[in-house]
């Protein structure tokens, strides 16, 4: 998944980069408050060992007391700021890594965001992103600290007595080597934890989003069953993980602080055959006691390594995706008629060239400031070639040109600018109507959102709601009749007053009365724009200035309603069934009325 062939370490300096100062003064605090958790060890030798020399001055032992006091103070402080320092540099790179990720999602291609369950997106963007702050806040500032003060210890007893120093770390190869089982195949386990809680997110969002559904096939059981499944996988997983993980750290969490086993036996042996001071033996008892501190403290993040590698695969899983490619300038548009010039594309890219392809050259052109209707039978590819214009995907091959530039020379922010395009089933936020209108154009004032609405034929619709304007959309708009949805999708396109406006069976909830009502209010709206229709009901786009009939991916005829009864059999056929539907149902309604 990840196309990136970068390593770990260069993408989390990528992400830390920017606020490289404030983890370097996280680093010095830390290790200043580590030294400092040290200096009370060095104290209590002094003591011990003026103790054992008889000395009696009371200021002496006072001195290194309040020492001893005041350098454990100043152990939390530094440890305070350095920690403040770390997470607000973290948290600030949490959010550009959130804000990356949210940006890179609106240049995808649609076929990506669409093949990806929204349950993993979240996932990453969520949960995955936050565990970055272990390794970033705690890591890079306490590890770092805590090996650099350890290591300056060790050297020191080394300097003091190699022998004590090599028997001070004789618990070390064994607690290395726990750590080391403990670190063998503990990606894998995390990475198959973090596999089976995106399959728990996928199947709980799923099973929430589908709910009415279950509901009304009955389907209860067997749904909530995968759901129950997933969440018994995730649960196995993360046992796994502490299973194969906890023995050998407890074991080394054991072995480490077990300095004395070694330090107290050598000591006593070198004291007693004369080569080893008293006071550099209670020195290297106590030293070695205060040096396990930071060495575990260390070891206990290398799992937080171990997660590192897949946290960050996730997150540039994303990030590598390859994007739609434009750029950067605004190109140059002379004019809003469309022209598709060969057109061939499939949603699955292996099937480009096949005659399973959904768009198989198509040539079309569409005039600027007129009505230009697609029609034709389900699944011939009529959203497709919408989706296309509107450059949700790219063309896999030919071209499609706007103001006879090509699409893919126009900047994603351009052409949204350019293009309003509804869909059957367009996105409600769960927000007021007002907001969800005026996203159509975020600096609108109320009036404008208003006069949108009054123009596009809504406003009155709106009035009699409950809280008028202010009635919230509800989640995907789920309070909403799908008509009703459809009638804010269409204020919104026309508030953002584009150019081009492509309506892709835009009123296809509502009904018939309504839907005459909309398409006079949109046809006085859109004078002088460029205006692509899609439609089944072919009794709403007779008076279109031009319709073409796709077919199978193809455009098999094209021209004015009248003409096309007289040249496309498909056309004729297609009329004749629409209007023989429409009387029936008009005799049914009065059969009823009677
Ligand atoms: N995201 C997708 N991934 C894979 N195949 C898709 C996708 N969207 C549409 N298709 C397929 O592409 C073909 C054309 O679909 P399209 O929606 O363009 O047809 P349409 O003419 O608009 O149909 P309808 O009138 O039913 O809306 C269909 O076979 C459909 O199954």
């Amino acid at each position: 998944m990840n196309q990136d062939s970068r390593g770990t370490v260069s993408w989390l300096w990528e992400f830390a980069s920017p606020h490289k100062k404030g983890y370097a003064a996280s680093l010095v605090f830390a290790t200043l408050g580590v030294a400092c958790g040290m200096v009370p060890y060095f104290c209590v030798a002094q003591i011990v060992i003026a103790l054992l020399s008889g000395e009696a001055a009371m200021s002496f032992y006072g001195f290194y007391c309040i020492i001893a006091a005041g350098a454990w103070l100043m152990r939390y402080l530094f440890h305070g700021i350095s920690t403040t320092l770390s997470h607000k540099a973290t948290f600030a790179v949490i959010s550009e890594i959130r804000v990356k990720l949210t940006k890179k999602l609106t240049v995808l291609p649609m076929g990506y965001l669409l093949d990806t369950p929204s349950g993993r997106l979240k996932n990453i963007l969520v949960e995955r992103v936050d565990s970055i702050e272990t390794t970033l806040a705690h890591v890079v500032p306490e590890m770092g600290g805590n090996v650099l003060v350890s290591v300056a210890t060790v050297i020191y007893l080394f300097v003091l007595d190699w022998r004590m120093a090599l028997a001070a770390l004789a618990t070390l190869p064994l607690g290395i080597l726990c750590y080391l089982g403990m670190m063998r195949g503990y990606e894998e386990r995390f990475k198959n934890y973090v596999e089976k809680n995106k399959r728990l997110n996928d199947v709980a969002v799923e099973y929430i989003g589908g709910i009415e559904v279950i509901k009304a096939f009955n389907q209860s059981a067997s749904s909530y069953e995968k759901f129950t499944t997933a969440a018994r996988e995730a649960a196995a997983s993360a046992i796994d993980w502490m299973r194969s993980t906890l023995p050998f750290f407890s074991t080394a969490m054991s072995v480490f602080p077990a300095v004395l086993v070694s330090v107290l036996p050598i000591g006593t042996l070198l004291y007693m055959n004369g080569s080893l001071p008293v006071d550099t033996f209670l020195v290297a008892i106590i030293l070695s006691l205060g040096v396990m501190g930071p060495l575990i403290t260390t070891m206990s993040y290398t799992d937080d390594i171990g997660k590192v590698h897949t946290i960050v695969n996730e997150i540039t899983s994303i990030l590598t995706q390859p994007e739609l490619k434009r750029p950067a300038a605004d190109a140059g548009v002379n004019g809003y008629d469309i022209n598709l010039e060969n057109v061939s594309f499939a949603y699955n890219k292996n099937m480009e060239k096949t005659e399973k392809a959904v768009l198989k050259g198509i040539n079309l052109k569409i005039p600027a400031c007129g009505v230009t209707a697609l029609v034709g039978p389900s699944g011939g590819g009529k959203s497709t070639i919408a989706k296309l214009i509107a450059s949700l995907w790219d063309a896999g091959s030919g071209k499609i040109t706007i103001g006879g530039t090509n699409v893919q020379d126009i900047p994603l922010s351009q052409l949204n600018s350019m293009v309003a395009y509804v869909a059957q089933d367009n996105y409600l936020f769960d927000e007021s109507i007002r907001e969800n209108i005026r996203m159509g154009k975020p600096s609108a004032s109320d009036e404008e959102v208003e006069q949108a609405a009054r123009q596009s034929g809504f406003h009155d619709f709106i009035m009699q709601l409950e809280h008028g304007y202010e009635t919230s959309a509800g989640g995907a708009g789920g309070h909403l009749s799908g008509g009703e949805r459809q009638r804010i999708t269409i204020a919104r396109a026309m508030l953002k007053d584009a150019p081009i406006i492509i309506l892709d069976e835009a009123t296809a909830y509502t009904d018939p009365e309504n839907e005459a009502v909309i398409q006079m209010a949109v046809s006085k709206l859109v004078e002088g724009k460029t205006l692509i229709v899609i439609a089944h009901r072919l009794s709403t786009i007779t008076d279109s200035d031009n319709i073409a009939v796709i077919d199978n991916g193809r455009v098999s005829a094209q021209g004015t309603h009248n003409v096309l009864l007289e040249t496309s059999l498909l056309y004729k056929n297609m009329w004749v069934a629409h209007s023989s539907a429409k009387d029936s149902m008009d005799t049914n309604v009065q059969e009823v009325l009677v």
